[in-house]
């Protein structure tokens, strides 16, 4: 099909052909270099609450996998960090790479992680995702760095997940999941105003990247690369 993706003929360096802002101002990812990081002492502290019955379902929409989350009340939301007012959790994604070397999308003084986790928010001052998701403050996503290290148990249930949908379109029920639990321990953040990283490449996005990696062992993120297809990854 002639879906954008992650090929020769589709990927990033085409986007632009179908979705022109993909040459807008603020385009996602960047390189992030901490050190010209300016401290902005009028920033609040990150908080995140969810409820893990918000948990709907896993799926594998070709790019990635997703998990959706029920967003239709204030039960599953974001405030503080960089942002004004409420902002409901959607979905949570991932990016990866066909090896260790690359995959996340964000880099740190032009390194990149292996795996990227994004929680994506939606502002309540809209009526729903896709009017918020066109709007300059609409969206907020946390964006967490993994890196190849321990175990990390508590993705253990997403990737027992990706067994059932290895196959774009795919979905199964995921339920009671706590996004919250996949957090690093300090939730210190860079942030800066963006857009979404794959098309429609909206320029709707508040950035919020979390300077904690969370870990995951070469076993684990070994399961990863052999289950997703080569569509999936970047
Ligand atoms: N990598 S990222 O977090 O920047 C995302 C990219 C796409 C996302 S979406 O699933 O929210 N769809 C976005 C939309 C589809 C139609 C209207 S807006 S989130
Ligand atoms: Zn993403």
């Amino acid at each position: 099909s002639h879906g954008w993706g992650y090929g020769a003929n589709n990927g990033p360096e085409k986007w632009g052909e179908d979705f022109p802002v993909a040459n807008g101002p603020r385009q996602s990812p960047i390189n992030i270099v901490p050190k010209e990081a300016q401290y902005d002492s009028t920033l609040k502290s990150l908080k995140l609450k969810y409820d893990p019955s918000n948990a709907k379902g896993i799926l594998n929409n070709g790019h990635s996998f997703q998990v959706d989350y029920e967003d239709d009340a204030n039960s599953s939301i974001l405030t503080g960090g960089p942002i004004s007012g409420t902002y409901r959790l959607k979905q949570f994604h991932f990016h990866w790479g066909a090896s260790n070397d690359r995959g996340s999308e964000h880099t740190v003084n032009g390194i990149k992680f292996p795996c990227e986790l994004h929680l994506v928010h939606w502002n309540t001052k809209y009526p729903s995702f896709g009017e918020a998701a066109s709007q300059p403050d609409g969206l907020a996503v946390v964006g967490v760095f993994l890196k190849i290290g321990a175990a990390n148990p508590r993705l253990q249930k997403v990737l027992d997940a990706f067994d059932s949908i290895k196959t774009k379109g795919k979905q199964t029920v995921f339920a009671n999941f706590d996004p919250k639990t996949l957090l690093p321990g300090s939730l210190d953040f860079w942030t800066y105003d963006g857009s979404l990283t794959t098309p429609p490449l909206l320029e709707s996005v508040s950035w919020i990247v979390l300077k904690e990696p969370i870990s995951v062992s070469p076993v684990q993120f070994g399961l990863w690369g052999q289950k997703a297809d080569q569509s999936l990854k970047t």
